[in-house]
């Protein structure tokens, strides 16, 4: 044990008096102000005589370095990625309160934190931290140390830390544990500033346990994903909402593992009937009286998918559904939910409500070629994708597929690329004249991409193409028949733009035979999907042998960016981090900044489209020092092409190679 020596002066009175209790009570001295709490007397007293911590020598919040705590953060990669979402939501209720939320791993490392950015350095200070280690051996009697130790949640009220450093804090942790039933990981909320009274954090105790039991059994669930599973309670009510105990079981109908409340059930079991054999684990048949096809019957013969069983051991009743495996085992993206549909819809999203009314409409529309389909949405979020993909699900795949971008083509140049030209039409012209892009795609689908950009007189032209099947090229005598299905795809608010007098109305009824609205990004619910397709498709695009892995920081973190430039700007994020990643893991440290800094809040952020560049000076900047490079400055500026052409011409900008 420490000698009792001298205080340093600097220490403020009440550090000092604290110090004093925690030598009173080393010394076996009992005090009205030495912790009425068993776990915490027996944390100070391992600090003092185990650890040979030295009350008198407060130690600053150590912070692991990067390389460390990707190190921690790795081995609990799975458990990180399954927690997030409880994560968010606990950091959600607990934050206009003042406090912060710690996710530590077994050692006691945080690797993963929800603060105030505005208090950044007070909590840094205080080792409220992504990084700072708060084993007890180390920081010493603290919540999460402490439940470390004693596997089990705790509250660490002020005085009741031992580091004088710490005595200002209020913290509670509650332990995750794995299926086994070993502790790996704390999930802890703190704060720096707290009232006097104790009893002031019994709730912050039932939530942060709370949520570590959701985080523990999400875990489980997943793990055993692949597996039978039971559920139950002993309430039939709470079953499908909050059913607490989960066992899952092996085809034969052994047990394999358990969740917290069904391993109590076990044991409970086993301490009436030891188990006789190697094998540890009951039948389920064994726990319950039941007939294991009762059990396996349950969601077919059932009104509300329930049944009761009475546990042996206990004589209790539960009432149990059963979870049946949704999907083999894989490491590849999700299969798509509507795996019925076409290959090249399909892949297009697994499970987001306003994605599967997209990708089901067009299964419908895939061969009615003569209905036009009009897709709406915001840049980058997959509109061509969707295009291509009604085209090739549908029977007019073997013939050409053109895309035409009208913001990307010279105003003056539109009607010639569109309807061709005879030779000798205008000056500048090629002397062969040219086949325009409506005659290419004679028998298969015309794409324009941003009609909402067609200038008004060419809009009257299309118009007479649709209507009449053939068109005109400049300076021929007699129509050119077309047969063409004709998608179009628009980021603007078109019927704003009738009513300005931008767009013909009629065109617009023409093109919109029926509408397909992609989601933003942000919004999606299978963002993960999303980001695991886009991945493969980068890595794919790239070639060679290696097979990168995407890590769960890394996907942490792109889930939690809003994505104002969509799929187009993830993919871009994703080729960054590929091209510059010294290894084959790609970690949060390998996205580019930009995805680190702008999380989705509850006001989402504007798209990249809508973004104001009619008065930036950096648009011709960037156009100059990019050589006019269209697709560089689209990705200097984090934009899309068509969004900087559009801009262009908002703001009059003609290239150097288009005067002429
Ligand atoms: N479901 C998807 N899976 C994988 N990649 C996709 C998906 N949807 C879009 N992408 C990719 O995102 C990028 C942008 O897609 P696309 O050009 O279709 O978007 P857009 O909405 O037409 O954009 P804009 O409005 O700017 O023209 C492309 O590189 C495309 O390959």
């Amino acid at each position: 044990m420490p000698t009792n020596s001298p205080l340093p002066a600097q220490l403020r009175s009440v550090q000092r008096q604290h110090i004093e209790h925690v030598f009173q009570l080393g010394e076996g001295l009992d005090s009205p102000h030495t912790p009425a709490q068993e776990m915490i007397r027996h944390s100070w007293l391992r600090c003092l005589n185990e650890y040979q911590l030295d009350p008198t020598q407060p130690r600053p919040a150590r912070v692991v370095p990067q390389q460390t705590l990707l190190e921690h953060r790795e081995s609990v990669d799975e458990l990180l990625h399954v927690a997030r979402a409880g994560v968010e939501q606990l950091y959600g209720q607990i934050s206009q309160l003042g406090y912060v939320l710690l996710l530590t791993d077994q050692r006691g490392i945080t690797v993963e934190f929800r603060g105030d950015p505005r208090q950044d350095q007070q909590l840094r200070k205080a080792g409220l931290y992504l990084g700072a280690d708060w084993d007890e051996r180390f920081a010493g009697t603290c919540a999460v140390g402490t439940c470390l130790h004693d596997r089990q949640a705790i509250i660490c009220h002020r005085q009741e830390h031992f580091d004088a450093s710490h005595i200002s804090l209020t913290c509670t942790a509650a332990p995750i544990a794995d299926p086994q039933g070993n502790v790996m990981a704390v999930l802890d909320i703190s704060a720096l500033q707290s009232p006097t009274q104790r009893e002031s954090q019994n709730f912050s105790l039932s939530l942060v346990t709370l949520y570590a039991r959701m985080i523990e059994d999400a875990y489980f669930l997943q793990r055993y994903r692949d597996c039978l599973m039971v559920r139950l309670d002993t309430s039939r009510e709470f079953v499908h909402v909050n059913g607490r105990g989960l066992i899952a079981i092996e085809e034969n109908r052994q047990v394999i593992a358990a969740n917290a409340i069904g391993r109590e059930l076990i044991a409970e079991h086993q301490r009436r009937w030891p188990p006789w054999s190697t094998n540890p684990t009951p039948m389920l048949g064994e726990l319950f009286e039941c007939e294991i096809t009762d059990v396996l019957s349950i969601n077919s013969a059932t009104d509300d998918q329930i049944r009761a069983f009475r546990a042996r051991a206990s004589n209790t009743i539960y009432f149990i559904s059963l979870l049946e495996p949704k999907r083999p085992r894989s490491s590849q993206p999700a299969k798509p939910a509507s795996a019925s549909l076409p290959e090249s819809l399909a892949r297009l999203g697994a499970d987001d409500p306003a994605m599967r009314k997209v990708q089901k409409l067009a299964e419908r529309l895939r061969n009615e070629t003569s209905v036009n389909v009009l897709i709406s949405g915001e840049t980058g979020t997959g509109k061509e994708v969707i295009a291509r993909a009604l085209h090739e699900s549908g029977n007019r795949a073997n013939y050409p597929f053109i895309a035409v971008n009208c913001a990307a083509i010279p105003e003056a140049l539109i009607e010639s690329e569109l309807f061709g030209y005879e030779p000798g039409a205008f000056t500048g012209g090629r002397a062969k004249g040219m086949r325009g892009l409506i005659p290419q795609a004679h028998g298969g689908t015309l794409f324009l991409d941003e009609i909402g950009d067609m200038p008004l007189a060419l809009q009257t032209r299309l118009l007479r193409v649709l209507a009449e099947r053939e068109v005109m090229p400049l300076g021929a005598n007699t129509p050119v028949k077309v047969d063409i299905r004709v998608i179009t795809a628009t980021h603007r608010n078109i019927e704003s733009m009738i009513q300005q007098g931008e767009f013909r109305e009629d065109l617009y009824y023409r093109l919109n035979g029926a509408q397909l609205r992609l989601p933003a990004l942000r919004e999606r619910a299978d963002k993960l999907y999303v980001i695991r397709q886009v991945f493969n498709d980068v890595v794919s695009e790239r070639g060679g042998n290696a097979s990168p892995r995407l890590r769960a920081d890394a996907i942490s973190a792109l889930l939690a960016y809003a994505w104002p430039g969509n799929i187009r700007q993830l993919k871009n994020a994703l080729a960054f981090a590929l091209a510059t990643s010294e290894s084959d893991e790609i970690t949060v440290h390998d996205l580019p900044d930009q995805c680190l800094s702008q999380r989705i809040t509850r006001q989402a952020s504007p798209p990249a489209s809508e973004m104001n560049h009619d008065t930036d000076p950096t648009l011709l900047t960037t156009l100059k020092e990019q050589h006019w490079n269209i697709s560089a400055v689209a990705r200097a500026l984090g934009v899309s092409r068509p969004t900087i052409y559009r801009q262009m011409q908002r703001q009059g900008i003609v290239p150097p190679n288009w005067q002429g």
